[in-house]
């Protein structure tokens, strides 16, 4: 990456500070980037679930691996849930969705319940054998009786799609039969999952993250207290395929012990740690055993820390000095927080990070942990907050002693509880993760990159007054 006319500036930027300048191209198309990374982490896209409570579960983890990418379980889930979400997560199929599933004397409103879990909102309906024999949507539960059985109110006219056709071809029997989405099934009519026509679209352009047997990867985070080296053996027996080792200030010496406990440990996975924000803590980190640097410290949407304690550095500088200096070692960075657009994940990657971790753009969202609630104006939310609020905190130290849980109550450097709105023409990740990567894809063709590296090496960045950042914005209704 270089400065436009070559002025690095004396001071640090953020994302909205700078913009990217068109370059000559030799790539004809979007669809000719390739976006995976080469960090060792396995994804096929440059993007990371933040590992917070609120957001990143089995749900989002299946999912954003489908479409390549990794969700990072959070520290604060008990390790034998961890070894749960990550035996689920493997068990499932790398291509088609998991449906939810409803017998026929089943309910309408077992359906209500189940059916805001999915971004489809769809619920398969299956015989004792687990063969389909209907569809319940919404629209088939408007105006019924609640108690009413499924069986008087599912669409039985089911076109089902075998799990050895093509995503093409499942998009070609969609779109000639007028159907949104149907249940695949095996030789024997069981069903093994479901695709949506956009499902089927997205398998065409995305490779799910796999690990070497052919199952979706998902990672998980530790903390820096207590018996780290045991906790992170756990996790990778549990089949975690990546360990981020996580605290609020990652260049601490406890990081360092712990980091090198972990390694002590023969731990083979990449290993994640931070959070750092400037060379010195690069250097540290990874001569303690960490391959990837987590970068950011207070661009989070639920971060109150620069608030709190005028510490942390603007995200765009802190992610290019890290990864300079990862780069000079042999190791890479992942920018964490403050992504709000697009645009924030083209910076980053042509900052240099291998990966963008984003929390709470994701939390309004249907694969978010969260129930589905609905505020007085009709608007579909779900609830946030951060990992260091003190909501987080109470939920963190709930086996201390009261006197213990009063002291660390005390310190609290997040937002406890936030509605994330669901965008009603995006109300699923993978819809986010869609615009997101048409943004990178088309990114990439404007420096002249088939790839993420060249994305950085090409990329010619320039420095805007908050003008230039406020003129880039669309004016849908007129100014
Ligand atoms: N990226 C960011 O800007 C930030 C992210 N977070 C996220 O919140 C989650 C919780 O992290 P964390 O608060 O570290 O909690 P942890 O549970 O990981 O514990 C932090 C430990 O470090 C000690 N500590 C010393 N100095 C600090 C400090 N300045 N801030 C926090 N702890 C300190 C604490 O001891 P004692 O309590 O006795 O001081 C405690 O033992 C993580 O996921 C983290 O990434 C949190 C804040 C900022
Ligand atoms: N200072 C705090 N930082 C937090 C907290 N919870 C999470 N985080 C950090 O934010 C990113 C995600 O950023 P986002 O803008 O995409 O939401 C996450 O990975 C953490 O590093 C918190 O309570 N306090
Ligand atoms: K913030």
């Amino acid at each position: 990456m270089r400065f436009l006319d070559d002025r690095r500036p004396g001071w640090d930027l953020t994302y909205d500070d700078v913009f990217m300048v068109p370059r000559r191209s030799a790539v004809a198309s979007r669809y000719d980037v390739d976006l995976s990374s080469t960090d060792g982490t396995g994804t096929t896209i440059p993007l990371v679930v933040a590992n917070m409570t609120a957001i990143s579960g089995r749900r989002m983890a299946e999912t954003m691996a489908r479409r390549g990418g990794l969700s990072v379980i959070p520290q604060d889930v008990p390790l034998e849930v961890v070894a749960e979400v990550a035996g689920w997560v493997k068990s499932r199929h790398p291509v088609f969705e998991t449906p939810i599933t409803l017998s026929a004397h089943e309910t309408v409103s077992d359906a209500l319940a189940l059916l805001p879990k999915r971004a489809h909102r769809a619920a398969v309906v299956v015989d004792a054998a687990r063969r389909p024999v209907g569809i319940v949507t919404e629209s088939d539960c408007d105006g019924v009786d609640r108690f009413s059985r499924l069986e008087d109110v599912m669409t039985t006219d089911v076109v089902t799609l075998t799990d050895d056709l093509d995503p093409r071809g499942a998009f070609d029997v969609l779109a000639g039969t007028r159907h949104r989405l149907a249940p695949v099934v095996d030789h024997d009519g069981v069903l093994v999952g479901l695709m949506t026509r956009t499902g089927a679209l997205r398998s065409t352009i995305y490779a799910p993250a796999t690990d070497d047997d052919g199952r979706l990867r998902v990672a998980a985070a530790i903390g820096v207290n207590g018996d780290v080296a045991l906790k992170a053996k756990t996790l990778l027996e549990a089949g975690v395929d990546c360990l981020v080792v996580d605290t609020a200030h990652g260049h601490q010496e406890r990081m360092v012990e712990a980091l090198r406990a972990v390694r002590g440990a023969g731990i083979d996975v990449p290993v994640v740690a931070g959070n750092v924000v400037a060379a010195d803590g690069v250097r540290d980190l990874v001569d303690a055993g960490a391959d990837i640097l987590k970068v950011g410290v207070g661009p989070g949407a639920m971060c109150t820390t620069r608030m709190m304690t005028g510490v942390g550095r603007p995200q765009f500088s802190a992610v290019l000095e890290c990864a300079e200096e990862a780069a000079r070692l042999g190791r890479h960075v992942w920018a964490d927080g403050g992504v709000r657009h697009p645009r924030d994940v083209a910076l980053a990657l042509a900052a240099g990070a291998s990966q963008v971790m984003i929390g709470s753009w994701f939390a309004g969202t249907h694969e978010s942990p969260g129930d589905l609630l609905v505020g007085p104006d009709g608007r579909a939310y779900k609830e946030s907050f951060g990992m260091a609020s003190a909501r987080a905190v109470a939920n963190r130290t709930s086996a201390d002693g009261a006197f213990d849980r009063a002291r660390k109550g005390l310190y609290e450097e997040g937002i406890s509880s936030s509605r994330m709105f669901l965008d009603p023409v995006r109300p699923g990740v993978e819809d986010l993760v869609d615009m997101i990567c048409s943004g990178v894809r088309s990114a990439c063709t404007y420096a002249g990159a088939h790839d993420l590296a060249e994305l950085h090496e090409r990329a010619l960045v320039g420095v805007q007054s908050a003008s230039g950042y406020s003129e880039g914005k669309p004016l849908p209704a007129g100014w």
